[in-house]
């Protein structure tokens, strides 16, 4: 064998191992990515529950036992909670919750959709003199609460881009001057952050001392952490900062034991007394079921789950990921086309 092939060959045989090697490390780099991830994710999830015993720990100290006695208002409430919102008894924390927000303290509360969250405002909005502002997120929850509230001949105002010149001025004049009667007054974020008109007729009212308490809906909204964070809520810190002698109640759903946190260092009530409620519905749970690639066995799958699981008179919803595949299915279902009908605005 000449020189020349000698080397070429144990140049191949480098080459060749040089590839090997590259395809190693390549693998390892790529393991390394996945470590860093679960690194993180595992970093997230014990600060997490760092954070849950931490918040076990302050339940217990700010039991819920503190705030059930009796309390001087108690007829009050009670007579009101009859007489204008038509209940007979509270659900879980309900009443305690009022108890604090009365006995002038900031609250968060933590319940699960439906709980009955409102009425922890708007029946201490009824018993305290002045007027309650309530911050929301959605004009359309606005427009719920306040009709609601009226039918049951409370005097409750929204002040948004809806809200007609006539009303708004009437809403300033019983900020400024205490006009006419006004117990809850429900605004955007947007409100606070962005009409200093508005601020200043707030700041009037409360130096009047007619400002009885401030209640943030869906506050969760204040937090990153959280899954439906809104820029403008980051701004209702400035609330407890410039009426700080009003009590503040925070409500939501939803929050991560970090997000709480997080909440109330943006919201600047370190000392708030917490309520949290259950938020598993027992009725409520998920199941996951491996799906076949193949659409006909999909369909007939869910077909036998449902004839296998509900009664003919039963009702239920299929949800599709897009307009197309609601069609598919609702297509495939004659005997249940009414149930299976695509939505109008279902969206991928
Ligand atoms: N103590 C009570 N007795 C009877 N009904 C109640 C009581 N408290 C609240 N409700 C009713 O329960 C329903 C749900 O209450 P509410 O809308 O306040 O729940 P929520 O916790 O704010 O829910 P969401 O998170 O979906 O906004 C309402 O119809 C309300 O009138």
């Amino acid at each position: 064998m000449e020189a020349a092939d000698v080397v070429a060959e144990e140049l191949l045989c480098v080459e060749a191992e040089l590839q090997d090697v590259q395809g190693q490390i390549q693998a390892l780099l790529d393991r390394q990515v996945k470590l860093c991830e679960r690194q993180s994710e595992l970093k997230a999830l014990l600060e997490e529950c760092e954070a849950s015993q931490d918040a076990v720990h302050d339940n217990r100290t700010t039991s819920t036992d503190d705030w059930s006695s009796n309390f001087e208002w108690d007829s009050r409430a009670e007579d009101v909670g009859f007489n204008v919102f038509g209940i007979t008894s509270y659900r879980a924390n309900q009443r305690e919750i009022i108890n604090a927000v009365m006995s002038g303290r900031d609250v968060l509360v933590i319940m699960a959709a439906g709980g009955g969250k409102s009425l922890c405002y708007q029946l201490p909005a009824l018993l305290r003199d002045g007027v309650s502002l309530v911050v929301s997120p959605l004009l359309s929850l606005i427009q719920d609460q306040v009709l609601g509230l009226t039918t049951l001949g409370v005097s409750a105002y929204m002040l948004t881009s809806t809200t007609s010149k006539e009303n708004e001025k009437l809403i300033y004049n019983a900020l400024d001057k205490g006009e006419m009667e006004l117990k809850l007054l429900y605004v955007t974020p947007e409100k606070i952050s962005k009409s200093k008109r508005f601020m200043s007729k707030l700041e009037k009212c409360h130096r009047a001392g007619r400002l009885s308490l401030i209640a943030i809906d869906e506050a969760h909204c204040c937090s990153q952490w959280g899954h439906d964070f809104r820029p403008d809520y980051k701004n209702l810190g400035i609330l407890k900062i410039q009426f700080a002698n009003v009590p503040l109640i925070a409500l939501t759903a939803t929050a991560t034991c970090r997000v709480q946190v997080d909440l109330m260092d943006m919201l600047h009530i370190p000392k708030c007394v917490k309520f949290v409620s259950t938020v598993n519905r027992p009725n409520l749970f998920y199941r996951v079921r491996e799906k076949s690639s193949v659409g006909k066995v999909v369909i007939d799958e869910i077909a036998d789950f449902i004839r296998g699981t509900y009664s003919k008179n039963d009702s239920g919803i299929v949800y599709c990921f897009s307009r197309k595949e609601c069609e598919q299915v609702c297509g495939a279902f004659p005997f249940m086309l009414l149930m299976l009908h695509p939505l109008p605005n279902v969206c991928a």
